[in-house]
């Protein structure tokens, strides 16, 4: 019961094989509530397919991932249907963006808020006192509560990321998963992105897939180095930069931006 309350996730057993290709091998991994977690490694380390495993858009060959929702349940999400996961509450923000250009900040927080509705039963739909301050509120938290009205398209690289982790958060997910947040910003966006992410878990975990180590060392509570498909280690970032193994695969390859060595 311990594991349960403290963990958020637990990913048993992994494995996925793509037409004879193992992209994951035996992958055990526990996520704790209220964490910032990061999968790092090489490029095509299986990264990106664990998370398409957590939210169901692969399935695995063998394993399972539990998650553990705050009201005390267990959920088996191996099986599961991607919307109703999504609807549970697991959240997740691709790398390429997904924000409607055309329609404002305020419209595409309403889109994510009303999301099976539609696009146009969105904008037409009149925001009720409440929705709008729920809306607000999260746009307060990333800083774009003074463009709410502009179109999302005019929004600078750093702020359409900030608004598409704000139309996950309007939806109160337990858990988002972020696929590289902080690629093609600089290094004061990177650091504000961080920022915000700290502030995020307090109420929600957070998983994140970065190449960028600064932003890694900025914020990371636990980190899983993956290679071939396999954990090749696990623990808090000092203890990652200082491994003699993810050096030689990894960090010392220079498959990562930033990495100070
Ligand atoms: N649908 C698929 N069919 C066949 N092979 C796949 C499929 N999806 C991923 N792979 C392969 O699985 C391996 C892991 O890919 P994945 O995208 O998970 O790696 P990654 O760690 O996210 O890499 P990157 O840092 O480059 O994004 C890669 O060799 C990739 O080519």
């Amino acid at each position: 019961m311990q594991t349960k309350i403290e963990n958020v996730l637990n990913i048993k057993h992994i494995s996925v094989v793509f037409d004879g290709f193992k992209a994951l091998t035996d992958v055990d991994i526990q996520v704790k509530r209220n964490t910032i977690h990061f999968f790092i490694g090489p490029n095509g380390a299986g990264k990106t397919t664990l998370l398409d495993i957590i939210c169901a858009k692969t399935k695995p060959t063998s394993g399972t991932v539990h998650f553990y929702p705050q009201n005390g349940s267990d959920l088996r999400l191996t099986g599961m249907k991607e919307y109703k996961i999504v609807n549970e509450g697991i959240g997740r923000k691709f790398q390429v963006p997904s924000v409607f250009v055309e329609l404002t900040v305020i419209e595409n927080m309403m889109l994510s808020l009303k999301g099976h509705k539609g696009v146009w039963n969105s904008i037409f739909y009149k925001l009720s006192k409440e929705e709008e301050k729920q809306i607000m509120t999260v746009l307060e938290k990333v800083g774009l509560e003074g463009r709410r009205d502009v179109p999302a398209g005019s929004l600078a690289h750093g702020e359409k990321q900030w608004l598409e982790i704000a139309m996950q958060l309007v939806q109160k997910p337990e858990i988002i998963m972020l696929d590289e947040p902080a690629a093609g910003m600089g290094k004061p966006e990177t650091f504000r992105t961080g920022e915000l992410l700290q502030e995020i878990k307090k109420d929600c975990t957070v998983i994140v897939v970065e190449h960028d180590m600064e932003f890694v060392k900025q914020i990371a509570d636990t980190v899983t180095v993956l290679h071939e498909g396999k954990v090749l280690m696990e623990g808090d970032i000092t203890d990652v930069l200082a491994d003699q193994t993810v050096q030689a695969v990894y960090l010392g390859r220079g498959g990562e931006r930033n990495a100070e060595h």
